[in-house]
């Protein structure tokens, strides 16, 4: 097994900001230098779900000089809230933030969502170190400087973009994630595969059991190669002005499940569903192949992930759809394929082909 960390390379829009992604084991030490010189206190958030290792965190902050607290926030969806970020700013301003202060996020991808989220809005942007902690977290969500919180219409409706300024993913935090939230991750891997790159989907297929072993050499190789697809296209295209939709693929269904069932839906279990529906979609156009298409149905299925939706749901389905960030106007958008590493654009202007997309995968 390689100690050796492992370091993608984002690039920012201007040389100061360029950031690593770094993914190794025991990375917390190398803390301090990404915060930099000029950084004195930090605020570590964290969910009540790792308060051990936010402390753990603030104590090592507090042993390397600086004045670091933590916040605790509530778990998963329930953090991204708000009033929860209202709660940040509150300790951020009793505890005299300044521009040249931190935060250090603690959590999985909904700590970094939020925490990214507070960090673009304190002072108009302070700097962001990502710690993520789940699967999904390290392959998704902390890398690309997407924040947001949810509103009650919907998922990430409100947010910007503020990319951090080091992702530290240290592999043995995935020790303690539960079965069902790697397996969520895994999702969002997959979904890498799909829109490019195909060695991700042989990787899985030929090692169902490692797969489910967060420990092993072909985890590390599936989230080394996932950062590295997400780093490429966010690097080119930060603020989703074409390529970056890309890494929408089964979102726009996903997120209108997640809505539809009140958060209680893991992401990567929703997106599983979103990228049936999207591949259904694109094969009912004649862009995707039978084959690629129902590739799709027997690597999520092998998963455990889901692949079907409730056929009584489509109006509040459809509802939550129209607002999708990537709608303009009337005109619904999904991200299709054309094969597996190909993906492209297709404009929805008559919702009769959706519905009938949506019969493939409803249950
Ligand atoms: N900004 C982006 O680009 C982006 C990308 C993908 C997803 N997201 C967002 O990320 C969120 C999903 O992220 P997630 O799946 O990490 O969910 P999450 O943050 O809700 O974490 C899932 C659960 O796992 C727990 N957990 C996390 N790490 C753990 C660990 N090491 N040990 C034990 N428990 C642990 C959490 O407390 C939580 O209960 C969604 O809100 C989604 O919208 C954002
Ligand atoms: O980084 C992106 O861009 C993505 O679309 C990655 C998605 O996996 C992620 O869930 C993202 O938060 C969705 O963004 P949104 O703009 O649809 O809210
Ligand atoms: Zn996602």
């Amino acid at each position: 097994m390689s100690n050796e960390a492992t370091v993608i390379k984002v690039t920012g829009q201007s040389a100061n900001e360029n950031y690593d992604v770094v993914v190794g084991r025991g990375l917390l030490g190398t803390l301090p230098d990404k915060l930099g010189e000029r950084v004195r206190r930090v605020l570590v958030i964290h969910p009540r779900a790792l308060r051990l290792t936010g402390d753990t965190v603030r104590d090592e902050l507090d042993a390397a000089g600086f004045t670091a607290l933590t916040a605790e926030i509530p778990d998963a969806e329930e953090g991204k809230h708000i009033q929860v970020a209202a709660f940040c700013w509150q300790v951020l301003g009793q505890n005299d933030f300044t521009r040249s202060d931190a935060i250090v996020a603690v959590g999985g991808g909904a700590v970094t969502d939020l925490a990214g989220f507070v960090a673009a809005t304190w002072l108009r942007g302070v700097k962001v170190i990502h710690m993520p902690t789940s699967l999904l977290g390290m392959v998704d969500a902390s890398v690309g400087g997407k924040t947001g919180i949810n509103t009650a219409e919907g998922k990430n409706l409100v947010g910007s973009f503020h990319p951090p300024a080091a992702v530290l993913a240290d592999l043995d935090t995935l020790q303690t994630l539960p079965k069902n939230e790697l397996i969520s991750g895994m999702a969002e891997v997959i979904k890498c595969g799909f829109i490019a790159d195909p060695a991700i989907l042989d990787l899985v297929e030929k090692n169902t059991d490692a797969v489910m072993d967060p420990g092993s050499e072909v985890v590390r190789e599936l989230i080394e190669r996932a950062i590295t697809v997400k780093a490429d296209v966010v690097s080119q295209d930060l603020k989703e002005s074409g390529l970056r939709e890309i890494l929408n693929y089964g979102h726009t269904l996903g997120h209108a499940i997640e809505l539809v069932e009140r958060y209680s839906w893991r992401h990567g279990a929703a997106v599983s569903v979103g990228m049936m529906f999207a591949a259904e979609l694109s094969r009912s156009v004649g862009r995707l192949s039978d084959t690629d298409a129902d590739r799709h149905r027997t690597i999520l299925e092998s998963l455990g992930l889901p692949i079907t939706y409730r056929r009584d749901r489509w109006q509040g389905l459809l509802d939550g759809m129209r607002r999708d960030k990537k709608s303009r106007g009337d005109l619904l958008r999904f991200v299709v394929l054309d094969g597996v590493a190909k993906p492209g654009i297709l404009d929805v202007p008559d919702t009769s082909l959706l519905f009938a997309a949506y019969q493939e995968i409803a249950s």
